[in-house]
């Protein structure tokens, strides 16, 4: 599906550079990917060999534009780009908080947009990535964005653009917030005289194992922690400490904070 098209990334930072290397192994010829970055457009040729353009030349000759790069550059590109964007060019924006309409606004009403968020563990192959495909976008269209997403991971078809801050807040940043779990569970292990490398090992297999058990059980969390806590046993009085903290009121309120900045992002072009 992905073949015969011709794709262009915009910023080919942590995320661009995470799509380019699905799509390279994927085997689309590297005469059909072309890149655009302000800042390293030698090194991506040096290390991708694959054709390096201005923004404005990238997407005169790509069918399909990605746009990976920060929220606060967005409008930047899009005013590069806007010349060369037809009613057929598919444009698919990752950014953070930034909404089609106002890409749109930007580019032309009738522009075909997919906004879309995933995460960093794109890196691996791992990412959950929210998509949301405009008016404008085919049924066969959005299986291109998906076929494109799946690149990178597992996906999620949103029917309305609505929630796409809240992903945002969940899974776009969340692999920040598991990453301060497996630190934090690596301090405690050291804390009781565990080696420093050995107790981030245990604390990240922890939360894969955990997270395998609930997406290959399809088991609620709850009826999973239940398993491992035992009547009087050294779980449950570990659990009442972080119940004591309110630990799942400061997820929650994360995940809110998260959110709200990921629509101001969207509110203001000159975010950070
Ligand atoms: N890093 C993450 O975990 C995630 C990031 N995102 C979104 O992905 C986007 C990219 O994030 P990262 O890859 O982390 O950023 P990054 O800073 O690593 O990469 C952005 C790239 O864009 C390039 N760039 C900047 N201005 C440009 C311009 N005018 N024209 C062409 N290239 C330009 C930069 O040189 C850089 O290489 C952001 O909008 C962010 O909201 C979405 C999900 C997760
Ligand atoms: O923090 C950020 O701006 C981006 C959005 C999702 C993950 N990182």
């Amino acid at each position: 599906m992905l073949k015969d098209k011709k794709i262009g990334f915009i910023g080919v930072g942590n995320m661009g550079s995470a799509f380019l290397s699905g799509l390279i192994s994927m085997g689309i010829p590297k005469e059909n990917i072309f890149a655009a970055d302000k800042h390293k457009g030698d090194v991506i040729r040096e290390e991708y060999d694959i054709g390096i353009f201005n923004n404005f030349e990238l997407a005169s000759r790509a069918e399909i534009i990605i746009i990976a790069v920060k929220p606060a550059d967005i409008f930047d590109c899009l005013s590069d780009i806007k010349e060369a964007v037809d009613d057929k060019k598919l444009i698919i924006s990752i950014a953070a908080g930034i909404k089609t309409q106002d890409i749109a606004g930007f580019l032309r009403q009738d522009a075909k947009i997919a906004r879309t968020m995933p995460n960093i563990a794109a890196l691996v192959r791992e990412s959950i990535t929210a998509i949301y495909c405009n008016d404008y976008i085919t049924k066969e269209e959005e299986e291109i964005v998906i076929a494109i997403m799946s690149l990178i991971g597992k996906t999620v078809v949103l029917e309305t653009e609505g929630l796409m801050d809240a992903i945002t807040g969940l899974s776009g940043s969340g692999p920040a917030y598991a990453f301060e779990i497996i630190e934090a569970m690596a301090d405690g292990g050291v804390k009781m005289g565990l080696k420093r490398k050995d107790a981030i090992k245990l604390s990240a297999q922890v939360l894969k194992g955990a997270a395998e058990l609930v997406l290959k059980l399809k088991t609620h969390p709850a009826e999973l922690k239940d398993l491992v806590t035992s009547p009087g046993g050294s779980t449950i009085y570990g659990l009442n400490v972080m119940e004591r903290a309110g630990l799942r009121g400061i997820f929650m309120d994360a995940i809110s904070a998260a959110t709200k900045r990921s629509k101001e992002l969207g509110e203001s072009k000159n975010q950070y």
